[in-house]
């Protein structure tokens, strides 16, 4: 009981389980290598256990974490956390009610409550700052460790829900970490995208129970993940993620580039873009690739200048899309992900939320109904939007892509008469803990722009679908360490600017069809952006 609690470092929590140890391994010598690579507490968790054997464990657990100053919490029982005097207790929502448990075991002792939807939080948050002092928010993915789970994963927009939760219910006291598959393919990640809507709060850890118990080396596990925590960088794309300056010169060595690199622009895409979008990649000077085969991606992706279009409008097997996805995060090479029709459907909605929780992608394009469902203001639930021709409010298509842009920590572009672009990458910055400090996401600079109404551009098929190959392409063409909000502008600006003239210079949709893709091949060759006449208002 030397622990102060305000003081516990909730970085990297491990739960044990005796169920899965390797041969020749023991929860103690498992704890133990954890303890020395960097496990900041540890929870004793054992479900089918006799009390006796259970206190004899725990007294040997809790001499190792007391030789490394690290708290021990025991899950469940309480009385036996009473018997050892240890640091603290985890109970579930199906154990004794926290009133109990705190008024059992004392101000001193911390209290854990695993924690997995809202009205949890606001439970918790009425009790106030003297019951509960930390949670363990999860299921994130699915695990096998748990055994007959009441609850679904809920990846990390689910803890991102719960985080907000959390802020908007003030329960500043509480420490958090996430729980439920975690493993260092997905753990960056869930640092990295997990933080609240206000920007205050991240996650304080993570908890993990196979990473370690179930390692033949579990030193090496624990000393993978303390690493992966001590990172400040999410380096899912080997881009710059700053928000630069924007100009015509700027934007012409990019144009140029696309001409000198011939990025191989990995299409997966719906059946009725795939022509169209092949000959959009080439008139601009990519190298297009329809493949939906995950056993040719990593060749493909390993290429130097390469990108991912996901349009989720492809009929591609779930699970070959996150093999896709995550091979070009593993590869570092960026992904524009193009959710059609993100809540048309129940199907739609699953497939690109699903697609959300296993991949993090450089750019999210989508048109109004697409972003607006994205930010969770979908038309259904708007206020204040004219329901006649369904014209909406920029400050409100602004906001919403701000959201976007911050919820998936993407480049967001919503597409329309005006285009709006919104750096929400944070550079890829990643952090623990709560921080007041940090910035507003409702004030991240953004860049519209415009050239009036085209209302022939939305009169041929993936004219749309097309933007995102132009965006792949652009981003394609970037060699390591290059800008990725500018290509992504310059991509806007150039397909904007085609559509225009093209839009000018035709009899109908067929001639426009053709004149779009004369004008993108005309105005690469010509490279003068300079003379592209759009409207940009730059924040
Ligand atoms: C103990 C526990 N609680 C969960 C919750 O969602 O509350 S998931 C879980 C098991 C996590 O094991 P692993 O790290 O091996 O996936
Ligand atoms: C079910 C659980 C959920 N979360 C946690 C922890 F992460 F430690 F808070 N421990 C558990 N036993
Ligand atoms: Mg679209």
């Amino acid at each position: 009981m030397g622990i102060n609690k305000k003081e516990v470092d909730y970085s990297l929590y491990l739960v044990t389980d005796s169920t899965m140890l390797p041969e020749g391994t023991t929860v103690c010598s498992q704890v133990e290598e954890g303890l020395k690579n960097g496990v900041t507490i540890v929870q004793l968790r054992e479900k089918d256990c006799d009390t006796k054997s259970f206190v004899l464990e725990a007294r040997k657990v809790q001499r190792l974490c007391i030789q490394y100053n690290v708290p021990l919490i025991i899950n469940d029982r309480i009385d036996v956390a009473l018997a050892i005097q240890a640091d603290g207790v985890h109970v579930g929502q199906s154990d004794m009610p926290i009133p109990l448990v705190r008024e059992l075991v004392g101000p001193d002792m911390i209290v854990g409550w695993s924690v997995g939807n809202i009205e949890e939080v606001e439970q918790l948050a009425r009790w106030g700052p003297n019951m509960i002092d930390n949670i363990g928010i999860g299921m994130v993915f699915p695990t096998k460790t748990k055994k007959n789970p009441k609850k679904q994963p809920f990846g990390p927009q689910g803890v991102i829900s719960i985080l907000d939760a959390l802020e908007e219910n003030n329960a500043d006291w509480i420490k958090t970490v996430a729980i439920g598959g975690l493993h260092p393919d997905n753990i960056e990640r869930v640092l990295y995208q997990c933080r609240s809507s206000n920007n205050r709060r991240a996650l304080d850890g993570i908890a993990v129970v196979s990473d370690i118990m179930a390692a033949e080396d579990a030193g090496f596990a624990a000393t993978r993940l303390r690493s992966l925590l001590d990172r400040t960088i999410y380096n899912f794309s080997n881009l710059d993620l700053s928000t630069p300056q924007i100009s015509s010169e700027l934007i012409k060595v990019i144009i140029d580039q696309v001409s000198k690199q011939h990025p191989l622009v990995q299409h997966v895409t719906n059946k009725v873009h795939q022509n169209f979008g092949a000959n959009v990649t080439l008139a601009i000077g990519g190298s297009p690739i329809m493949s939906e085969n995950p056993d040719e991606v990593l060749d493909l992706a390993s290429v130097s200048n390469s990108a991912l279009l996901l349009n989720t409008g492809t009929v591609a097997a779930l699970n070959d899309l996150k093999k896709i996805v995550h091979v070009y995060n593993e590869v570092r090479r960026p992904i524009v992900f193009d959710p059609v029709g993100y809540s048309a459907s129940q199907t739609r909605l699953d497939l690109n939320n699903a697609l959300l929780s296993y991949g993090q992608y450089t750019c999210i394009k989508g048109n109004i109904g697409e972003i607006l469902a994205l930010a969770g203001m979908g038309v259904s639930k708007m206020r204040g939007v004219d329901s006649g021709d369904d014209v909406i409010d920029e400050a409100i298509l602004l906001k919403a892509t701000r959201r976007v842009a911050f919820k998936y920590k993407t480049i967001a572009v919503c597409t329309g008469i005006t285009d709006i672009i919104v750096n929400g990458t944070m550079s890829g910055e990643t952090q623990l803990g709560r921080n007041e400090s940090n910035t507003n996401p409702e004030l991240l600079s953004y860049i519209t722009c415009t050239s009036g109404d085209i209302p022939i551009m939305g009169r041929i098929t993936a004219s749309g679908c097309s933007l995102g190959s132009t965006i792949a392409t652009l981003l394609g063409s970037l060699s390591i360490g290059e800008n990725a909000y500018r290509a992504v502008v310059a991509a806007v600006i150039l397909y904007k600017t085609a559509g225009k003239i093209a839009a000018n210079n035709c009899t109908g949709t067929g001639s426009f069809n053709v004149a779009l893709l004369d004008e993108l091949y005309q105005l690469v060759q010509s490279n003068n952006p300079a003379s592209w006449d759009v409207t940009l208002n730059i924040s």
